[in-house]
């Protein structure tokens, strides 16, 4: 008979501190975690570790008296736990040691880690800021740093179905300091960026805000210029959700132009990268038809793109339409069916995309100082698991993996190691290590080695590279292969959960091929300097460049997966955990009733109401607070309990209570 746990005092009134608990179980912590949550302490302390819950609405405790108090403690542990007391701890740790500090912050999407990164980012540009401003940047950097957000998020971010404004894509934002901790200068660097999402969303989701921030602004005297239509006028926008709920494209299109401003962007740069955008919208308008064999395909709105890309509209039509074959020593050219043009077209739109990496490598050319103690703020994608699950997801949970086995081995195994040096008996302490998953995708032919030889097989496809991998790994524990053979798919068990990947495309997507041959060439043509830059990187060093032996994809983001891990293992790490408390994303899920299963009839409103209700669509006026109609039973005058449950069941209680 298994012996039930004992309850104790601190867990019941939710302690600020697990460690303080005289014994720490799961169900001590959860009961803490939760307590303290129903009572809007979202924020409790595990030793080093800060756990956060959601709480999907304002909370008065990010006020500058709060950032004060922060600001004058000694010690952080003085006060509640909170974000800011993170970024006391790694301020503190800058101060007094010689080690760099890393802050990683971890959760699924919407679990709020970029909030959370902006707060710590807020604290500690307030900290130090009238330090010696000694660097070159002068007093301002502090401000700069902090801009970096509006622009990383209209460019970055996008709504999906379980956040409105999730990151897609992953940053380390390495901050640098001088000795007397002024901040001296940042370095961004991103992750995965999901490129796909410029030419195509999945139900109930949209592109990237920056699209529908320049729609909404378009009759802006400045824009003007640009023609733009509104987002219904465009393939790549009009299939998407056109309104994301607690989203205001217009106001946050002016935050971004004032970052803009701000960080040092010239209106000529600004203008040069709206017209990119334009020109990628119009480019995905571009339609072909159909063409006898061996025909060039029809083309129609190529004028429209070559004007807002500046380049010569037949180049582009050229481009498009036809491929370059090298047979020999000679080169021909063949028209391309309409399947490979459609895809040119898409493949162009998430070149041009490249902006991204433009801005970051331009924010970082202004503000990057060589020299300092550097304190690093990782937000990376969260674990992924989602219906079809591809390369994308296999890579940002790779990641996630190796992010856990870091924290396994600074948590768990180097405490463990240390008590037992000093002769201290910690019992049983039991967690999962997961290095195993690790070498299965990373290690020496492991998972990505076996993609990354089967680029080099001429007659490679994605069902050979799913059996190579279910040859090679079929006996390791962490892989399940699929029921049927034949299928390109696998399954890993990761720490987090199992994940089917189904790897169509992975080989296509590995290759990483630039969309048209002539794609260097032809931004290189464009009258816009900003596009002749982003063609020379094309050209020359980029890992996309002809010859370049980083060439795939994977490869590449292995690499730069390795040079983070060196960074986090050089630093005192400090993480943050953050959690999604509903699947919702509402506040007080747990105070809503579970039978509420309907959606609301406003569109563009992800509230769910109770079923059969006739919720007014004018109940739905803010995204956090709740419909407050009177016929939906999430908010309408309570009841004793759900109307349809059983008779039969409610009469086998009575009894039992009788004879109990
Ligand atoms: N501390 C907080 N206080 C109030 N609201 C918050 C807080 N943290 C997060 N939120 C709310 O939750 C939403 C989602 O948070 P956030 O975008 O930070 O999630 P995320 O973990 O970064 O998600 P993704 O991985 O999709 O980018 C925010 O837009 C905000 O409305």
């Amino acid at each position: 008979m298994q012996a039930l746990e004992q309850v104790q005092e601190g867990q019941l009134q939710g302690v600020e501190d697990i460690c303080a608990l005289s014994t720490v179980s799961e169900p001590a912590l959860l009961h803490a975690v939760r307590l303290r949550f129903a009572r809007q302490d979202i924020y409790t302390r595990v030793a080093r570790i800060l756990i956060s819950v959601n709480p999907f609405c304002p909370l008065p405790i990010y006020r500058s008296e709060c950032l004060d108090r922060f600001k004058q403690a000694k010690d952080s542990a003085e006060l509640a736990p909170h974000i800011f007391g993170t970024g006391h701890d790694a301020l503190r740790g800058l101060a007094q040691g010689t080690k760099d500090q890393a802050i990683v912050i971890s959760g699924e999407s919407g679990a709020g880690k970029t909030e959370s990164a902006k707060f710590l980012l807020t604290y500690v540009a307030e900290c130090v800021k009238g330090h010696d401003a000694d660097g070159a940047h002068g007093a301002h950097v502090e401000e700069r740093v902090v801009q970096t957000n509006p622009v990383l998020e209209s460019f970055g971010n996008a709504m999906t179905t379980r956040n409105a404004n999730s990151s897609r894509f992953g940053k380390w934002l390495d901050l640098r300091f001088s000795q007397a901790l002024a901040m001296r200068g940042c370095r961004i660097t991103s992750y995965l960026l999901e490129l796909t999402r410029v030419c195509g969303q999945c139900e109930g989701e949209r592109g990237f805000h920056i699209f529908f921030q320049l729609t909404q602004a378009r009759d802006e005297p400045g824009l003007k210029a640009l023609n733009l239509q509104a987002p219904e006028a465009y393939r790549y926008l009009k299939n998407s959700v056109l309104r994301a709920p607690g989203i205001d494209d217009k106001q946050n299109f002016s935050d971004l132009r004032r970052a803009l401003h701000v960080l040092g962007f010239s209106e000529e740069e600004q203008m040069q990268a709206f017209q990119i955008l334009a020109g990628i919208l119009s480019l995905g308008n571009c339609e072909f038809g159909e063409a006898e064999d061996g025909e060039e395909l029809g083309l129609v709105g190529a004028e429209a793109a070559a004007r807002a890309l500046r380049v010569a509209p037949e180049r582009l039509a050229q481009g498009l339409r036809r491929r370059k074959v090298v047979t020999g020593r000679d080169c021909i050219e063949t028209p391309l069916r309409l399947d490979q043009a459609r895809a040119a077209r898409d493949g162009l739109g998430r070149v041009l995309y490249g902006l991204f990496d433009w801005l970051i490598q331009r924010m970082n050319d202004g503000l990057e100082m060589t020299n300092g103690q550097k304190p690093g703020v990782l937000d990376i994608s969260g674990f992924e698991s989602f219906g079809t699950n591809s390369l994308e997801q296999l890579l940002i949970n790779l990641s996630n993996e190796e992010l856990q086995q870091q924290f396994n081995e600074a948590v768990f195994k180097s405490e463990i190691e240390d008590c037992l040096k000093e002769g201290i008996d910690l019992g049983e302490i039991r967690y999962e290590d997961n290095s195993d998953v690790v070498a299965l995708l990373d290690g020496k032919g492991g998972v990505l080695d076996i993609l990354d030889e089967e680029l080099a097989m001429p007659k490679a496809t994605d069902l050979s590279f799913t059996n190579k991998v279910l040859k090679s790994q079929g006996k390791h524990r962490r892989l399940v292969t699929p029921k049927f053979y034949g299928s390109a798919t696998f399954g890993i068990h990761h720490y987090a959960a199992t994940v089917t990947y189904t790897c169509d495309g992975f080989l296509e997507k590995n290759a990483d091929r630039l969309p048209l041959d002539t794609v260097a060439d032809l931004l290189l043509s464009s009258e816009l300097p900003l596009l002749q830059e982003m063609g020379r990187r094309l050209e020359g060093g980029s890992p996309l460049a002809k010859g370049s032996k980083l060439r795939s994809a994977t490869f590449r983001f292995r690499a730069s997966l390795r040079e983070l891990m060196t960074k986090i293992q050089a630093s005192e790490t400090h993480y943050v955990r953050c959690i999604k408390p509903n699947a919702s994303s509402v506040p007080e899920e747990s105070s809503r009733r579970p039978w509420c299963t309907s959606s609301c009839a406003t569109a563009g409103c992800w509230r769910r109401y109770g079923s059969g209700s006739r919720a007014s669509a004018a109940g739905c006026a803010s995204r956090i607070s709740c419909c407050d109609s009177a016929a939906c039973r999430c908010c309408g005058p309570r009841r004793r309990g759900p109307p349809w449950r059983p008779r039969r069941r409610r009469r086998r209680t009575r009894r039992r209570w009788r004879n109990g």
